[in-house]
């Protein structure tokens, strides 16, 4: 534990603030650590702005071995991700985000101090790592109804007329109001599918979007990727469907097609939002892989 060294990157405006809070309490408990292990050393970074936690993690790795913990929601994972993939250091997710998705498929209880003990506690081991265009991504990669829901979130939040906590809600019936089902070509593992789908998600982790159980049998250790077409859903059974997903009981539905495999390709005839681990790109194609190397994850003590 002594000789470990321990790279917090926070992300001061992660979580509208949760995870610069979150540096009181690990000043705390590496004093306490201190008590025990008299050599440990820990060192905490700040980001500036966007994409600085990949630069940031690129270049401890480059000079050293580190348990490397992202200390914000996945946005700040997956760039912390792309800067150490390949390099001897391990990932661990300190959750102070607002959404933290990926790290529920990890624990059974989302309670943020226990997640950081734990973690600064918990042992590494390899976990599946997939790409998209050359991106790295960890937890789930989708296009259709929810990206463009996410693209949306933004004009509900912060409005005096409405809670920041329904902003997601209002988001999916605005979306709702003129969405069309995509016009998709997908290439699963070389199996060629022509389809209207509502939404497709490429998935390593199960949940997305604030705790929406999309994959519920994804696992990040089998060495495939989930995917999870739906196909062609009408206005009136959006309704239905959503109520469904969230707590991930929608797979029995017709609609819903499972598929696992390593390299997906989807082709759009119009640029459609991709979302990759919760960020946004416009796209009309994506190339999905998943990674033959894995990724040192710590995974936290107690965890399962
Ligand atoms: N110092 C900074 N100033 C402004 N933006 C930053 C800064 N550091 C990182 N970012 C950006 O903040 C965005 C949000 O980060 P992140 O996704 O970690 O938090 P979140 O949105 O609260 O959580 P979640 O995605 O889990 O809901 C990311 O796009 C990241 O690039």
């Amino acid at each position: 534990m002594g000789a470990v060294k321990h790279l917090f990157i926070v992300n001061p405006v992660a979580g509208n603030g949760i995870a610069l809070k979150m540096t009181n309490t690990i000043h705390k408990l590496f004093n306490e650590l201190k008590l025990k292990y008299q050599d440990i050393s820990y060192e905490i970074v700040y980001t500036k702005e966007e994409g600085h936690a990949t630069e940031i993690a690129r270049k401890y790795a480059s000079m050293g071995t580190y348990r490397i913990y992202a200390v914000g929601g996945d946005g700040t994972l997956n760039e912390v991700l792309n800067g150490m993939i390949g390099s001897d250091s391990s990932l661990g997710c300190i959750p102070g985000g607002s959404g933290n998705d990926f790290v529920k498929s990890i624990v059974t209880k989302f309670d943020r101090r226990r997640i950081l003990m734990n973690t600064v506690l918990g042992t590494e081991e390899e976990i599946d790592v997939a790409s998209v265009d050359g991106r790295y991504f960890i937890n789930i990669a989708s296009m259709g109804f929810d990206a463009s829901v996410v693209n949306n979130v933004e004009k509900f939040k912060n409005k005096s007329y409405l809670p920041n906590k329904f902003a997601y809600l209002a988001s999916v019936l605005d979306t709702a109001k003129d969405f069309r089902n995509l016009n998709l070509r997908m290439v699963v593992d070389q199996k060629e599918i022509q389809t209207e789908a509502f939404m497709v998600a490429i998935a390593n982790g199960k949940y997305y979007g604030g705790g929406i159980k999309i994959a519920p049998d994804a696992d990040f250790r089998d060495g495939l990727l989930d995917v999870i077409l739906v196909r062609d859903i009408t206005r009136a059974k959006i309704i239905k469907f959503l109520p469904k997903a969230v707590p991930g009981k929608h797979m029995d539905l017709e609609e819903v097609t499972l598929m696992r495999a390593k390299t997906i390709d989807l082709y759009s005839d119009e640029p459609v939002f991709l979302n990759i681990d919760g960020e946004l790109e416009a796209r009309r194609e994506a190339h999905f892989r998943l990674e033959d190397a894995k990724v040192k994850f710590i995974i936290p003590k107690n965890s399962f």
